[in-house]
């Protein structure tokens, strides 16, 4: 008899994911089981999977386990692995206090991109200490049709190009990723960010993400673009001594980023769970 697997839907502003809890890391997710959990027609649509396993029996994490019990193995909706989702690490979070895994307060959960420190507010809202932006340098391109931009290179983890633009829908449909160079800066692929000034602290971005395409929000991106906003009025938190607050408008709703004067990134944020259930065996033994 195949066993059953749980499943559940949440979104962080409407980045969706499809969370699979697995304590002691028994279910297999290839890379052609994450896409079909995310097939928005013939899966359960998501723009990636949080697969929720304890860090001691995941090898991807066992040495964080001291520091954080639970590790957020993330997946792109292709089945690419990724180093950090900032919507995903609250939504994650969400899920294990309402699991009764994790309680109201700060909490540590590991992921690819390290431990991160999440603290869940009575509001219902999620703060995470994304850790520091990176910002390697060099002359980044992005192009959409006839147009291209300068853009800002930036590392939360994962990697992004950050474009300033006149208007977000010169970024066009986005149905494939937009082109960036030189590739050579991005072997692993990049994340593409299109961004307008909304006011003083104030911007509103859209994203191509990579192994997902289009989503409605992104929170690494978020991050990265209010970094590269915060240079772009010439504010630096780490000579001015004072923090950085960006309001970063997405698709999906609104983040709050905030770069401290030690260089480290929060991004705040709600998180929402929105159904759970069972995934049909044979379905899953197929999709596999
Ligand atoms: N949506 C996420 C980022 C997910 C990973 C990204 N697509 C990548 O491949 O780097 C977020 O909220 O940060």
């Amino acid at each position: 008899m195949s066993t059953r697997t749980a499943f559940l839907k949440g979104h962080g502003t409407e980045n969706d994911f499809v969370i699979i809890p697995d304590p002691g890391n028994a279910v297999e997710l290839s890379p052609a089981a994450v896409a079909a959990l995310c097939d928005r027609r013939a899966g359960i649509g998501g723009d990636g999977v949080l697969h929720a396993v304890r860090s001691s029996a995941h090898p991807d994490a066992l040495h964080m386990a001291p520091e954080a019990e639970w590790f957020m193995d993330y997946r792109n909706s292709d089945g690419s692995v990724a180093e950090m989702c900032g919507n995903g690490v609250r939504v994650f979070a969400h899920y294990l206090q309402r699991a009764g895994l994790a309680d109201e307060g700060d909490l540590a959960v590991a992921t690819r991109g390290g431990v991160k420190s999440v603290h869940i507010d009575k509001d219902g809202s999620i703060t995470v200490g994304m850790g520091k932006a990176l910002l390697p340098g060099g002359d980044v391109t992005v192009r959409v049709g006839e147009r291209s931009w300068p853009a800002l290179h930036v590392n939360m983890g994962n990697p992004h190009a950050v474009a300033f633009v006149e208007d977000l829908a010169h970024a066009g449909a986005l149905l494939a990723p937009p082109p960036v160079s030189p590739d050579s800066l991005y072997p692993e692929g990049v994340n593409v960010e299109f961004v307008v000034a909304r006011g003083e602290g104030h911007v509103a971005m859209r994203v191509h993400e990579r192994g997902s395409g289009e989503t409605r929000s992104c929170g690494t991106g978020a991050c990265a673009v209010a970094v590269a906003a915060a240079r772009r009025d010439g504010v630096d938190p780490a000579l001015t001594g004072a923090p950085a607050r960006y309001t970063v408008d997405v698709p999906g709703g609104r983040l709050v980023v905030t770069e401290r004067p030690d260089g480290e990134v929060e991004l705040t944020g709600p998180a929402v769970i929105v159904a759970e259930g069972e995934i049909d065996p044979e379905w899953f033994e197929h999709a596999s």
